[in-house]
């Protein structure tokens, strides 16, 4: 439920798939109008797709359309991250909001890179924002208003849910739900591999994979539901799926799981250790006596 209005305009600067993704939410959710969205793109033909399918307005000059944004949300890569808030600082004014989507640029960087009188926040929307249905958990810097906490709480609130943690945490959730969809849609194509190797055909192998976790992502998002009374339903004492989920455990499905968790942290603080180190050598280059 979204507690205040949905903040206009919002600009996206970066108009890659995440973005797109969060195009999609906010138009699917009623709450934002397509001329309330204005995005950034470098490629014409990536603009010419994102206007012909979504009709927002489409921009290639970033600091253009910074200018009395409500929100601007950070969507490009981090390669791209520093040329583009040096590109925004003269464009922005005291009281914007500014929240960067990038899984691997900190708070210190950020807050370092942009204006004093902007609050400055991260989040990492999933993919399922696209369908309204993603937890997006958002970390706030230390310049953050009260009011650009509402209004970030409600542009998230309007494609799912939010979720205010620590910056630590953010990590923490990156490597679970920022990445997690991937190793869902990995699982499915797994268990299509097994209903293929006991002979089904690949387009039913699919199907019944695909079905699967749609079905069980319905149960699961009824009011109530539990992932254990879930399992208690399909699971005969003694039966058929007590066997199948044994053999999960006995081969390491935790274990597994737990790992890609930790290596996806680890990679994302490893890639923000490099993008702050890169951030203050070019610092001291340009501080340096000539
Ligand atoms: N994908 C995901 O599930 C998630 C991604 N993120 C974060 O979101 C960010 C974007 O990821 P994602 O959408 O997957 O990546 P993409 O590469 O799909 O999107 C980035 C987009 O930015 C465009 N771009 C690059 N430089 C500029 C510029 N100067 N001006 C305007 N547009 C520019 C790129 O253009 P071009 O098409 O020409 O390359 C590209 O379309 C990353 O920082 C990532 O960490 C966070 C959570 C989840
Ligand atoms: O893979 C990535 O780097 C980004 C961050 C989380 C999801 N996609």
């Amino acid at each position: 439920m979204v507690s205040h209005p949905v903040p206009a305009p919002i600009v996206l600067l970066g108009g890659g798939k995440l973005a797109e993704a969060i195009i999609k939410g906010l138009l699917r959710s009623g709450n934002v109008r397509a001329s309330d969205l204005r995005v950034t793109v470098r490629r014409p033909e990536r603009g010419e797709e994102l206007r012909s399918r979504h009709g927002v307005q489409v921009l290639t000059d970033n600091a253009q359309a910074v200018r009395g944004a409500a929100v601007v949300l950070l969507s490009v890569r981090q390669a791209q991250m520093a040329e583009l808030m040096a590109c925004i600082f003269p464009a922005l004014e005291a009281g914007q909001v500014v929240v960067s989507l990038s899984a691997d640029v900190r708070l210190a960087q950020l807050e370092a890179a942009l204006p004093a009188g902007v609050s400055i926040l991260r989040a990492i929307p999933p993919t399922p924002v696209g369908v309204g249905a993603g937890v997006t958990p958002i970390t706030a810097g230390s310049r953050m208003t009260e009011s650009a906490r509402r209004v970030t709480d409600a542009l998230f609130a309007a494609l799912g849910r939010p979720l205010w943690v620590s910056e630590e945490e953010l990590t923490v959730c990156t490597g679970v739900s920022g990445t997690g969809p991937a190793y869902v849609f990995r699982f499915v194509e797994a268990l299509a591999q097994a209903a293929m190797a006991h002979g089904m055909g690949a387009a039913e192998a699919a199907a019944l994979a695909e079905g699967t976790l749609i079905g069980a992502a319905k149960l699961l998002a009824e009011p109530g539901a539990t992932t254990s009374g879930l399992i208690a339903q399909v699971a005969t004492p003694g039966g058929i799926t007590v066997a199948g989920l044994e053999a999960l455990e006995a081969h390491g499905l935790s274990r597994a799981v737990g790992e890609a968790v930790t290596v996806a942290i680890q990679r994302a603080k490893e890639r923000a250790d490099a993008s702050a180190r890169s951030a203050q050598s070019g610092a001291e280059a340009h501080s340096a006596p000539k």
